[in-house]
């Protein structure tokens, strides 16, 4: 295999593209809003809901019907072009890249709105392969339509070959700026016996000892995750490559507190954030990947107590050091950078006292 230089992976990849990024900056994205820009409900709430989501994503992917892909691309234009995304971040997912659309989206999208188009999401990544032609295809794209700045890249690991090569997805280019997990056509490719979009399955699980040999009798059952493989190899691959982990899609809109339970498992394990399918999704997501009060003031006093950072002390009769101080300043530095932009969580964490 052949390995490009420091100064080569750092080069532009066309005459007149942006250079790009040494690092990816942390900017919250705790809910990509998916919406469907050729269905005229959802198009006409997008503009009321900028400043209320971290991340609006026009789909052009799955869900949108095949009749209305250019409508889809031509809707997210029109919307991208008319409205003012403030803090609001604006991706796309486009189709996949095997598929008849691709090209135009991204000849279209580039070209036109290249400059409010902040990340492209890439489906069905197979291996780096994949990055390395949109990265050359946006590079070119953005000399050709004048961007600025260099448009990011984020992968979905939907498909078996992805989940073996994410180590080499995550450091293809320095336009990647993240991986989310997606449940759904993983489950397909790697013949699951499963038929929903994300979340547990009552049949994955552990069972409790028989007691006293009467295996017929009450016996807990635990339900098991059938994604922590997945995410943990992800969030690994993510942090070695200083770029960011996501859950994905959690298909059962009414079922709110197992979405909850399995986008908080995701932020414990590491990751950022997480899809939102539908408006009811994005307050669980932001509270979700926000840290709470508790875990805040905790991790406060850590940092207070822990002084130059060195050494060793007890809190509430734990022993704290310089590990568990950097698992506290990972939550600190998360909450100025979620409060920089959230001035309700600026509020909640400003009022935080820290008793010694
Ligand atoms: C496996 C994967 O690839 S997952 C990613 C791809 N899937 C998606 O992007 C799905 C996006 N979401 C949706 O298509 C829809 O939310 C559905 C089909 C799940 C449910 O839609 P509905 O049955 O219309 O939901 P519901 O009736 O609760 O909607 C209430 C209102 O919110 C609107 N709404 C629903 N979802 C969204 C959304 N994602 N964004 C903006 N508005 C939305 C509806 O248009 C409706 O508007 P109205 O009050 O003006 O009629
Ligand atoms: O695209 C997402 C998925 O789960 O499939
Ligand atoms: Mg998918």
């Amino acid at each position: 295999m052949s390995h490009k230089s420091p100064k080569d992976f750092f080069a532009p990849l066309a005459v007149g593209a942006p250079a790009p990024l040494r690092e990816i900056p942390a900017r919250p994205s705790r809910a990509i809003h998916f919406f469907d820009p050729s269905n005229p409900k959802m198009a006409a709430k997008v503009p009321a809901m900028v400043g209320t989501v971290d991340v609006l994503l026009g789909n052009l992917e799955d869900a949108v019907k095949a009749d209305n892909k250019i409508a889809a691309r031509e809707g997210l234009v029109e919307i991208a072009k008319s409205t003012d995304f403030g803090p609001t971040q604006l991706w796309t997912r486009i189709n996949s890249l095997d598929s008849p659309w691709v090209l135009d989206d991204l000849i279209t999208l580039v070209t036109e709105i290249g400059d409010k188009l902040d990340v492209v999401m890439v489906p069905k990544v197979q291996g780096p392969e994949d990055i390395h032609y949109v990265d050359r295809l946006l590079a070119q794209l953005e000399a050709k339509g004048g961007v600025q700045r260099p448009i990011l890249i984020h992968a979905i690991l939907e498909t078996a070959r992805g989940v073996a090569n994410v180590e080499e997805i995550a450091l293809a280019s320095p336009r990647m700026q993240g991986i989310s997990l997606g449940p759904a056509d993983l489950a397909a490719d790697r013949k699951m016996k499963t038929t929903r979009v994300g979340g547990g399955h009552p049949g994955y699980l552990v069972r409790q000892d028989p007691v006293d040999g009467d295996i017929h009798g009450n016996r807990t059952v635990f339900q098991q995750d059938l994604w922590h493989y997945t995410i943990a190899k992800m969030v690994d691959a993510c942090a070695e490559a200083g770029i960011y982990p996501y859950y994905g899609p959690f298909g059962d809109i009414t079922d709110v507190v197992a979405a909850e339970d399995q986008f908080r498992n995701a932020f414990l394990l590491g990751c950022v954030g997480t899809w939102s399918l539908h408006p009811k999704q994005i307050e669980i997501a932001n509270r979700v990947f926000s840290p709470s009060v508790e875990d805040i003031k905790h991790a406060r006093r850590v940092v207070k107590a822990m002084g130059d950072g060195t050494g060793a002390v007890m809190l509430d009769g734990k022993m704290e050091d310089d590990a568990s101080l950097k698992q506290c300043l990972v939550l600190v530095e998360l909450a100025e950078e979620l409060a920089a932009i959230d001035p309700k969580l600026k509020e909640l964490y400003d009022a935080i006292e820290i008793e010694d």
